[in-house]
Protein backbone atom coordinates (compact mmCIF):
# COMPACT_ATOMS: atom_id res chain seq x y z
CA UNK A 1 0.00 0.00 0.00
CA UNK A 2 1.62 3.41 -0.75
CA UNK A 3 0.70 5.27 2.07
CA UNK A 4 3.94 7.20 2.63
CA UNK A 5 4.57 10.93 0.94
CA UNK A 6 8.23 11.54 0.32
CA UNK A 7 9.54 15.28 0.88
CA UNK A 8 13.14 15.79 -0.83
CA UNK A 9 14.32 19.29 0.39
CA UNK A 10 16.43 20.80 -1.61
CA UNK A 11 16.05 24.40 -1.18
CA UNK A 12 19.39 25.61 0.53
CA UNK A 13 21.75 27.98 -0.65
CA UNK A 14 24.56 25.38 -0.01
CA UNK A 15 26.69 28.33 1.34
CA UNK A 16 29.30 25.77 3.19
CA UNK A 17 29.84 23.92 -0.67
CA UNK A 18 30.48 27.04 -1.73
CA UNK A 19 29.14 26.74 -5.42
CA UNK A 20 27.40 29.81 -7.07
CA UNK A 21 24.17 27.85 -8.26
CA UNK A 22 24.35 25.92 -5.28
CA UNK A 23 25.30 21.83 -4.67
CA UNK A 24 21.44 20.40 -6.37
CA UNK A 25 22.29 20.52 -9.42
CA UNK A 26 25.90 19.58 -9.61
CA UNK A 27 26.44 16.17 -11.69
CA UNK A 28 27.33 13.38 -9.33
CA UNK A 29 28.37 9.97 -10.73
CA UNK A 30 26.27 11.35 -13.45
CA UNK A 31 23.36 12.66 -12.42
CA UNK A 32 22.39 15.71 -10.31
CA UNK A 33 23.53 15.30 -7.07
CA UNK A 34 19.66 15.69 -5.98
CA UNK A 35 18.12 13.03 -8.56
CA UNK A 36 19.57 10.55 -7.00
CA UNK A 37 17.50 10.99 -3.35
CA UNK A 38 14.23 10.99 -5.84
CA UNK A 39 15.28 7.82 -7.52
CA UNK A 40 15.78 5.87 -4.58
CA UNK A 41 11.73 7.04 -2.89
CA UNK A 42 10.82 6.34 -6.97
CA UNK A 43 12.26 2.43 -6.35
CA UNK A 44 10.29 2.09 -3.16
CA UNK A 45 6.42 0.18 -3.88
CA UNK A 46 5.31 2.37 -0.17
CA UNK A 47 5.72 5.83 -1.56
CA UNK A 48 2.99 7.00 -3.79
CA UNK A 49 3.93 10.83 -4.14
CA UNK A 50 7.26 12.71 -4.26
CA UNK A 51 7.70 16.16 -2.99
CA UNK A 52 10.87 18.17 -4.34
CA UNK A 53 10.96 21.67 -2.36
CA UNK A 54 13.25 23.84 -4.14
CA UNK A 55 13.38 27.30 -4.34
CA UNK A 56 10.54 28.82 -6.19
CA UNK A 57 12.49 31.00 -8.86
CA UNK A 58 14.88 27.61 -9.67
CA UNK A 59 11.70 25.19 -10.15
CA UNK A 60 11.68 24.98 -13.65
CA UNK A 61 15.10 24.92 -13.99
CA UNK A 62 15.42 22.08 -11.38
CA UNK A 63 12.65 20.42 -12.93
CA UNK A 64 13.72 20.13 -16.46
CA UNK A 65 17.51 18.87 -15.39
CA UNK A 66 16.72 16.90 -12.28
CA UNK A 67 13.16 15.58 -12.45
CA UNK A 68 11.63 15.41 -16.39
CA UNK A 69 14.90 13.82 -17.98
CA UNK A 70 14.44 10.58 -15.50
CA UNK A 71 10.50 9.55 -16.06
CA UNK A 72 9.69 8.83 -12.28
CA UNK A 73 6.88 6.17 -11.58
CA UNK A 74 5.86 7.69 -8.85
CA UNK A 75 4.53 11.06 -9.17
CA UNK A 76 6.53 14.13 -8.34
CA UNK A 77 5.31 17.50 -7.26
CA UNK A 78 6.94 20.76 -5.85
CA UNK A 79 6.48 22.42 -3.23
CA UNK A 80 8.75 26.36 -2.66
CA UNK A 81 11.47 26.30 -0.08
CA UNK A 82 11.52 29.04 2.82
CA UNK A 83 14.63 30.68 4.30
CA UNK A 84 15.65 27.64 6.54
CA UNK A 85 15.38 24.29 5.77
CA UNK A 86 12.63 24.16 8.42
CA UNK A 87 10.40 26.30 6.72
CA UNK A 88 11.28 24.18 3.46
CA UNK A 89 10.44 20.74 5.42
CA UNK A 90 7.33 22.73 6.93
CA UNK A 91 6.28 23.72 3.07
CA UNK A 92 6.87 20.04 2.36
CA UNK A 93 4.32 18.89 4.81
CA UNK A 94 1.54 21.41 4.26
CA UNK A 95 1.89 20.06 0.58
CA UNK A 96 1.57 16.64 1.57
CA UNK A 97 -2.05 15.28 0.82
CA UNK A 98 -4.14 14.23 3.60
CA UNK A 99 -4.67 10.73 2.07
CA UNK A 100 -0.75 9.95 3.16
CA UNK A 101 -0.96 8.27 6.28
CA UNK A 102 3.30 8.68 6.82
CA UNK A 103 5.63 11.43 5.30
CA UNK A 104 9.21 10.96 4.79
CA UNK A 105 11.33 13.34 4.96
CA UNK A 106 15.02 13.44 3.37
CA UNK A 107 17.91 15.78 2.54
CA UNK A 108 18.33 16.07 -1.18
CA UNK A 109 21.94 16.88 -0.53
CA UNK A 110 22.13 12.81 0.75
CA UNK A 111 22.29 10.85 -2.57
CA UNK A 112 24.02 7.72 -1.24
CA UNK A 113 20.28 7.03 0.67
CA UNK A 114 18.95 3.30 -0.81
CA UNK A 115 15.50 2.20 -1.23
CA UNK A 116 16.41 -0.72 1.41
CA UNK A 117 16.94 1.35 3.79
CA UNK A 118 14.40 3.94 3.66
CA UNK A 119 11.71 0.50 3.65
CA UNK A 120 12.98 -0.69 6.84
CA UNK A 121 12.50 2.93 8.30
CA UNK A 122 8.88 2.80 7.21
CA UNK A 123 8.23 -0.62 7.96
CA UNK A 124 9.31 0.21 11.71
CA UNK A 125 7.35 2.86 11.92
CA UNK A 126 3.89 0.98 10.41
CA UNK A 127 4.76 -2.15 12.76
CA UNK A 128 5.09 0.41 15.80
CA UNK A 129 1.45 2.20 16.45
CA UNK A 130 3.06 3.39 19.91
CA UNK A 131 4.94 5.32 17.48
CA UNK A 132 5.06 8.80 15.83
CA UNK A 133 8.12 8.99 14.08
CA UNK A 134 11.60 7.05 13.17
CA UNK A 135 14.77 8.57 12.74
CA UNK A 136 17.10 6.97 10.29
CA UNK A 137 20.79 7.20 11.70
CA UNK A 138 23.86 6.04 13.28
CA UNK A 139 25.16 4.65 16.82
CA UNK A 140 28.08 7.06 17.43
CA UNK A 141 30.95 5.02 17.33
CA UNK A 142 34.07 7.99 18.50
CA UNK A 143 34.22 8.99 22.10
CA UNK A 144 32.41 12.37 22.59
CA UNK A 145 33.95 15.12 24.88
CA UNK A 146 31.50 18.19 26.38
CA UNK A 147 33.83 20.98 25.44
CA UNK A 148 33.38 24.42 25.72
CA UNK A 149 35.95 26.58 23.50
CA UNK A 150 37.99 23.02 22.98
CA UNK A 151 38.42 22.73 27.23
CA UNK A 152 36.94 19.76 27.96
CA UNK A 153 34.33 19.24 30.65
CA UNK A 154 32.97 15.55 30.58
CA UNK A 155 33.14 12.25 28.91
CA UNK A 156 29.48 11.41 28.38
CA UNK A 157 28.60 7.62 27.88
CA UNK A 158 28.45 7.46 24.36
CA UNK A 159 25.87 4.75 24.31
CA UNK A 160 23.31 7.01 24.61
CA UNK A 161 23.62 9.28 21.18
CA UNK A 162 23.04 8.84 18.00
CA UNK A 163 24.12 10.61 14.82
CA UNK A 164 20.96 11.87 13.40
CA UNK A 165 20.14 11.53 9.18
CA UNK A 166 17.64 11.66 6.98
CA UNK A 167 15.16 10.06 6.16
CA UNK A 168 12.85 11.04 9.11
CA UNK A 169 9.22 9.61 8.67
CA UNK A 170 6.38 10.85 10.89
CA UNK A 171 2.68 9.87 10.92
CA UNK A 172 2.00 12.97 8.74
CA UNK A 173 -0.65 14.08 11.55
CA UNK A 174 2.24 14.29 14.37
CA UNK A 175 4.10 16.41 11.97
CA UNK A 176 1.26 19.00 10.86
CA UNK A 177 1.10 19.34 14.87
CA UNK A 178 4.96 19.72 15.18
CA UNK A 179 4.65 22.59 12.98
CA UNK A 180 2.02 24.25 14.03
CA UNK A 181 3.37 23.81 17.43
CA UNK A 182 7.15 24.86 16.41
CA UNK A 183 5.60 28.33 14.20
CA UNK A 184 3.80 29.57 17.71
CA UNK A 185 7.02 28.92 19.85
CA UNK A 186 9.28 30.17 17.31
CA UNK A 187 11.14 27.47 17.75
CA UNK A 188 13.79 26.44 15.31
CA UNK A 189 15.13 22.85 15.43
CA UNK A 190 17.88 21.16 13.46
CA UNK A 191 16.22 18.72 12.36
CA UNK A 192 12.42 17.39 11.84
CA UNK A 193 12.24 14.71 14.77
CA UNK A 194 13.31 17.75 17.24
CA UNK A 195 9.78 19.42 16.71
CA UNK A 196 8.18 16.54 17.19
CA UNK A 197 10.28 15.10 20.38
CA UNK A 198 9.43 18.22 22.29
CA UNK A 199 5.97 17.65 21.99
CA UNK A 200 6.30 14.68 23.79
CA UNK A 201 6.38 12.58 20.70
CA UNK A 202 7.99 9.06 20.36
CA UNK A 203 10.16 9.25 18.19
CA UNK A 204 12.28 6.18 17.96
CA UNK A 205 16.25 5.70 16.04
CA UNK A 206 16.43 3.15 13.38
CA UNK A 207 20.11 1.95 12.16
CA UNK A 208 20.62 3.12 8.66
CA UNK A 209 23.69 2.63 6.52
CA UNK A 210 27.32 4.28 7.81
CA UNK A 211 27.52 5.62 4.18
CA UNK A 212 24.58 7.65 4.16
CA UNK A 213 26.45 10.50 3.39
CA UNK A 214 25.53 14.31 3.25
CA UNK A 215 27.34 16.41 0.66
CA UNK A 216 27.95 19.71 3.00
CA UNK A 217 31.12 21.01 1.67
CA UNK A 218 33.12 20.13 -1.73
CA UNK A 219 35.42 17.35 -0.12
CA UNK A 220 32.09 15.26 0.08
CA UNK A 221 31.90 14.62 -3.32
CA UNK A 222 35.10 12.36 -3.67
CA UNK A 223 33.91 9.44 -1.44
CA UNK A 224 30.06 9.82 -2.88
CA UNK A 225 31.15 9.90 -6.07
CA UNK A 226 33.26 6.91 -5.15
CA UNK A 227 30.23 4.64 -3.61
CA UNK A 228 28.09 5.42 -6.15
CA UNK A 229 30.27 4.13 -9.16
CA UNK A 230 30.82 1.54 -7.10
CA UNK A 231 27.51 0.90 -6.70
CA UNK A 232 26.88 0.90 -10.66
CA UNK A 233 29.49 -1.43 -11.48
CA UNK A 234 28.39 -3.92 -9.16
CA UNK A 235 24.74 -3.80 -10.16
CA UNK A 236 26.33 -4.35 -13.76
CA UNK A 237 28.30 -6.88 -12.80
CA UNK A 238 26.04 -8.64 -10.86
CA UNK A 239 23.38 -8.11 -14.53
CA UNK A 240 26.30 -10.24 -16.28
CA UNK A 241 26.29 -12.50 -14.22
CA UNK A 242 22.60 -13.04 -13.58
CA UNK A 243 22.62 -12.78 -10.28
CA UNK A 244 19.75 -10.16 -10.50
CA UNK A 245 17.18 -9.77 -13.23
CA UNK A 246 16.75 -6.32 -12.92
CA UNK A 247 18.76 -3.29 -15.17
CA UNK A 248 21.64 -1.73 -13.92
CA UNK A 249 20.75 1.54 -12.31
CA UNK A 250 23.65 3.68 -14.96
N1 LIG B 1 16.26 26.80 3.32
C1 LIG B 1 16.65 25.53 3.12
C2 LIG B 1 17.87 25.04 3.63
C3 LIG B 1 18.23 23.72 3.36
N2 LIG B 1 17.41 22.94 2.61
C4 LIG B 1 17.83 21.58 2.28
O1 LIG B 1 18.10 20.85 3.44
C5 LIG B 1 19.10 19.87 3.19
C6 LIG B 1 20.17 19.92 4.27
O2 LIG B 1 20.72 21.21 4.30
P1 LIG B 1 22.25 21.53 4.04
O3 LIG B 1 22.99 20.41 3.50
O4 LIG B 1 22.76 22.20 5.25
O5 LIG B 1 22.11 22.48 2.77
P2 LIG B 1 22.26 24.03 2.59
O6 LIG B 1 21.36 24.78 3.52
O7 LIG B 1 22.04 24.21 1.13
O8 LIG B 1 23.78 24.25 2.97
P3 LIG B 1 24.44 25.45 3.78
O9 LIG B 1 23.95 25.35 5.20
O10 LIG B 1 25.90 25.17 3.64
O11 LIG B 1 24.01 26.74 3.11
C7 LIG B 1 19.66 20.14 1.79
O12 LIG B 1 19.19 19.15 0.90
C8 LIG B 1 19.13 21.52 1.47
O13 LIG B 1 18.89 21.77 0.09
C9 LIG B 1 16.21 23.43 2.14
O14 LIG B 1 15.48 22.71 1.47
N3 LIG B 1 15.85 24.72 2.40
C1 LIG C 1 18.56 16.95 9.14
C2 LIG C 1 20.02 16.67 9.12
O1 LIG C 1 20.37 15.99 7.93
C3 LIG C 1 20.36 15.73 10.24
O2 LIG C 1 21.70 15.44 10.25
C4 LIG C 1 20.83 17.92 9.25
O3 LIG C 1 20.58 18.50 10.49
C5 LIG C 1 20.60 18.94 8.17
O4 LIG C 1 21.61 19.80 7.84
P1 LIG C 1 22.67 20.70 8.67
O5 LIG C 1 23.99 20.42 8.04
O6 LIG C 1 22.63 20.31 10.12
O7 LIG C 1 22.24 22.11 8.44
Amino acid sequence: MQSVCAVVVSGGNGSRFGNPGGKQLVSVAGRPLMTWSIMAFDRSSHVGRIIVVCPANRRAEMRGLAVDPYEFSTPVAFADAGETRQASTRAGVLATPECFELVAIHDGARPLITTEAIDRAIGVLVSNPSLDGVVCGQPAIDTLKIAARGLISSTPPRSVFWAAQTPQVFRLDAMRRAHARAVEDGFLGTDDSSLVERMGGRVLCVESPRDNLKVTVPEDLRPVTAILLGRMSDAESAQDTGIISTPPIA
